[in-house]
């Protein structure tokens, strides 16, 4: 769930910073320590800790209600926590939210603009001094031809757009973007990946908390996994996958093959842990490793490589959605000690 109006964003009132490549960023971009915030009494983010460094796309993903939004509105300094240490850039978002205005830029999901503003009258308000070109920028995003539509006239896809213009516009040192590429078409999901992509080469650290978990594992060098406000897990897509979801099934049909000896010959195989076959299709359950031994056991073996051949890998969804099945036993969401 994502809330609130663009506060975040450099409107223009002050000056903007200098690039901030040019800019040298000592230590972590993001520090949470002991984050804790309720809301009725109910406890949403749990005594949470999180580290960002410079240059890292960082992800929060996880169940919905997990307090993943609640999170990055501490971080903006939109929301005040109960307990715990913030730092962003150094700075606490709540007491020096000024300084720190100039220098995030966010995209949130429901944030709203006047119905009549138009798009290029929307990018000159949020324009800082050193701002980026604004009509590369559009063209880039797709809104060239709509500089003149207002606000009420585009698309979410176009709203969703115009909003990420808004958090590039004025070169942010870090960028916190909440479902940032909801209501897209396929192409332009695509173009915002290489957008995003192209900040992080430029060393624009990236926060981003997102559901599609391809996005998550095309994008971020580390995904944090989230569950009723506490840290499940974190790493590399590829690590939560390997730690969560390591299993591969690699399946064929094999005409005229029955009988248990391929079966007996193939539970040899490293890394297979089991092989169920019925009729001609075979089924082969392992480790990563079991591909290749698989593979080369087939062509070894003297039959026509299977047509049918196919290799089921787990993604980050598969690894997500074990963790949490895992974590149902969590102790059920804590209420403020009175
Ligand atoms: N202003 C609010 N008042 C009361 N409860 C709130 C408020 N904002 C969020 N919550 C609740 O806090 C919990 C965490 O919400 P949050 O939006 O941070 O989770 P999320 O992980 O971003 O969820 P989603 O993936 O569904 O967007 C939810 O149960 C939500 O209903």
């Amino acid at each position: 769930m994502c809330r609130g109006v663009p506060a975040t964003w450099n409107g223009g009132m002050q000056p903007t910073p200098m690039r901030h490549a040019t800019e040298h960023i000592s230590g972590p971009v993001v520090t949470v320590r002991g984050l804790t915030k309720s809301y009725g009494g109910r406890v949403v983010v749990d005594n949470l800790d999180l580290h960002v460094g410079a240059g890292e796309i960082v992800g929060l993903i996880g169940a919905n209600g997990a307090g993943k939004t609640t999170t990055v509105e501490c971080l903006q300094g939109l929301r005040t926590p109960d307990s715990g240490v913030i730092r962003v850039l150094g700075l606490d978002p709540v007491k020096q939210a000024d300084r720190l205005r100039l220098q995030v830029g966010s995209q949130l999901q429901s944030s709203g603009l006047p119905d009549r503003l138009r798009v290029t009258e929307a990018v000159d308000l949020f324009a800082g001094a050193h701002a980026q070109d604004r009509d590369r920028l559009l063209e880039q995003f797709g809104l060239g031809r709509l500089r003149r539509s207002p606000f009420a006239g585009l698309s979410g896809g176009e709203r969703q757009r115009l909003f990420l213009v808004l958090a590039l516009l004025n070169r942010p040192r870090l960028v916190i973007l909440d479902e940032l590429t909801q209501g897209l078409d396929p192409a332009a999901r695509r173009e915002v990946w290489s957008a995003v992509a192209q900040l992080r080469d430029e060393g624009t650290t990236v926060m981003l908390v997102t559901h599609e978990l391809d996005e998550a594992e095309a994008l971020c060098e580390r995904v944090v996994a989230m569950r009723q406000g506490r840290v499940l897990d974190q790493g590399t897509p590829a690590e939560l996958v390997a730690r969560h979801a390591p299993g591969v099934t690699v399946r064929f049909g094999l005409p005229g093959a029955g009988g248990s000896a391929i079966r007996g010959e193939l539970d040899r195989l490293p890394g297979v842990h089991r092989v169920s076959q019925e009729r001609d299709q075979v089924a082969i359950e392992g480790a990563r490793e079991a591909i290749a031994h698989v593979g080369a056991w087939l062509v070894a073996s003297g039959h026509p490589v299977p047509v049918d051949l196919r290799v089921d890998i787990p993604d980050l969804e598969s690894a997500l959605l074990t963790l949490l099945d895992q974590s149902t036993d969590l102790p059920e969401t804590r209420k403020v000690a009175s």
